[in-house]
């Protein structure tokens, strides 16, 4: 099948590889002219192992490529996916503006009957108004229907998230244009829900709400379970034994971030708001979220006092492993807090840091080396949760600290993995585990 996709940020050049690799002519279109170039160069612009890999096979197969040009892109195309952002505008709501330019573009330039499948993340009743742009702005005599067929990857594992998902939606009003959608999605063997426009729409959202619930939950369980010297993984585990709850998404920490659950969150209290709706819990999921990214900050206060003249290092920038994405990540809310309490702050990121420069506070220095950051600490902050972090904080602290003492906002170690060492180690919802070594080596004196 001929395909365009119009957008080629994280979502739309996942998904032109991934349809090109099951066997569809994919052209991928993006304004942005920098970000083309680069494409052609075979240089992705987000960071994501095994990415880059996949493009080039394609574009060398031929069924892959990249324009700028959207009249060249548009034309004689069956299909067009909409995958541009949809950012988060001053009132919560989700900005559509480019979503609308890119339905007055298709209308404008397709030249036979197309369907248009929106991946991009919209309120309930967008494609709906996607179509209504489209057909009136069509310049031939030629007819578009829409699907929305909304995106579930995760940041990082993108690639492998399309080909094993637990599921694709494939919502349309019109049972035409979902068969050809259905068609298109077959070779990657999932199971295919088909359902109405606004279901589609509202799927997406209640399953990133839903996900961003869990996390708060377990989250707000975890600053229980540290009053009442309970256990969050011993928790965790035994509330996710229950299939009715599942075991995922249960690891408490510092919160959720990234460039979707934050805005989606928002822009689903906004949708509530239009229909007067007060969604209490979701609310409320938002705001244990805001509190608990500044927890680590909360928890040295009461250790030391005062962090003023005290030098942090923070361990991991991006919102989670894996990706380069800064967006709504706890380090930018952790090195705003640091530095205005007078703390002289030290990132490091193995992937992250460039992109880190844009968004922390000018303040804080980097280090190109976990062993640098480290080094320089009086104190360790572990954010992202990197393999190189987990497998080198714990052993360069004693190394290299005089007084090693690690908050940890990602539980990245056990009690095993703390023995012998002699290292202050406070994390997440849990007893500090440094301390019940102490009382275990003491009882044994
Ligand atoms: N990033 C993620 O992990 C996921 C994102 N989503 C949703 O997918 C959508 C896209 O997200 P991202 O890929 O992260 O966005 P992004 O911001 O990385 O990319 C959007 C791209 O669209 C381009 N663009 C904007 N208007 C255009 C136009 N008229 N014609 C051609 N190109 C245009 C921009 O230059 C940019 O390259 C959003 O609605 C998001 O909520 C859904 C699931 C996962
Ligand atoms: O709509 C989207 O953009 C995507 O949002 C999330 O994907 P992503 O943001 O890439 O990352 P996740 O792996 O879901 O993590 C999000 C945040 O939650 C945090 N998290 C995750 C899981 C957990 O148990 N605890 C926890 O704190 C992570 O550290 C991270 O900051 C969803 O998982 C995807 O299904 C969805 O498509």
């Amino acid at each position: 099948m001929k395909i365009a996709i119009i957008g080629t940020g994280y979502v739309g050049l996942v998904t032109g590889v991934c349809l090109a690799e099951i066997g569809h002519e994919v052209t991928c279109i993006d304004t942005n002219l920098e970000k083309v170039d680069q494409l052609k160069k075979g240089i992705s612009p987000i960071y994501e192992p095994g990415l880059e890999e996949l493009m080039e096979k394609n574009r060398a197969a031929g069924r892959l490529e990249f324009t700028n040009n959207s009249i060249i892109g548009l034309k004689d195309q069956e299909v067009i996916y909409i995958a541009v952002g949809t950012p988060q505008s001053e009132d919560g709501a989700a900005d559509l503006t480019y979503v609308f330019n890119a339905a007055r573009n298709i209308g404008e330039n397709i030249t036979r009957n197309v369907v248009v499948v929106t991946k991009s993340t919209v309120p309930i009743g967008t494609n709906a108004k996607v179509r209504q742009l489209v057909m009136s702005n069509l310049q031939d005599n030629v007819c578009a229907e829409v699907v929305s067929n909304p995106e579930f990857l995760r940041e990082g594992s993108a690639i492998h998230d399309s080909f094993n998902g637990d599921r694709i939606v494939i919502g349309t009003d019109n049972q035409e244009a979902g068969d050809i959608v259905e068609e298109i999605n077959k070779p990657f063997g999932l199971p295919i829900l088909r359902t109405s426009l606004h279901s589609a729409e509202m799927i997406k959202y209640a399953s990133n709400a839903f996900l961003a619930t869990k996390i708060s939950f377990i989250n707000e369980i975890a600053n229980l379970s540290e009053k009442t010297n309970a256990h969050i993984e011993e928790v965790a585990k035994g509330i996710g034994m229950d299939s009715r709850i599942g075991n995922k998404f249960l690891n408490a920490g510092i919160g959720y971030g990234g460039s979707c659950f934050p805005k989606d969150t928002q822009a689903l209290v906004k949708i509530s708001e239009d229909c007067n709706h007060d969604f209490h819990l979701l609310k409320s999921v938002i705001t244990i979220n805001e509190n608990q990214k500044t927890l680590l900050v909360r928890k040295a206060k009461e250790r030391f006092g005062t962090l003023r003249g005290m030098k942090v290092a923070l361990l991991g920038l991006a919102f989670k492993p894996d990706t380069d994405d800064m967006r709504e990540a706890a380090s930018i809310s952790v090195a705003h807090e640091l530095v205005e309490e007078g703390a002289e702050v030290i990132g490091y990121d193995p992937i992250a840091a460039d992109n880190a420069k844009k968004v922390l506070p000018e303040e804080v220095l980097y280090a190109d080396q976990i062993e640098e950051a480290i080094k320089q600490a009086d104190v360790v902050f572990i954010l992202t949760e990197w393999k190189e972090i987990v497998e080198k904080t714990l052993i360069l602290s004693t190394l290299f600290m005089n007084e090693p003492i690690i908050f940890d906002g990602r539980n990245c170690y056990t009690n095993e993995d703390l023995y012998n060492l002699e290292v202050e180690y406070i994390s997440v919802g849990r007893e500090n585990l440094s301390k019940i070594r102490e009382n275990r080596v003491a009882a044994v004196i």
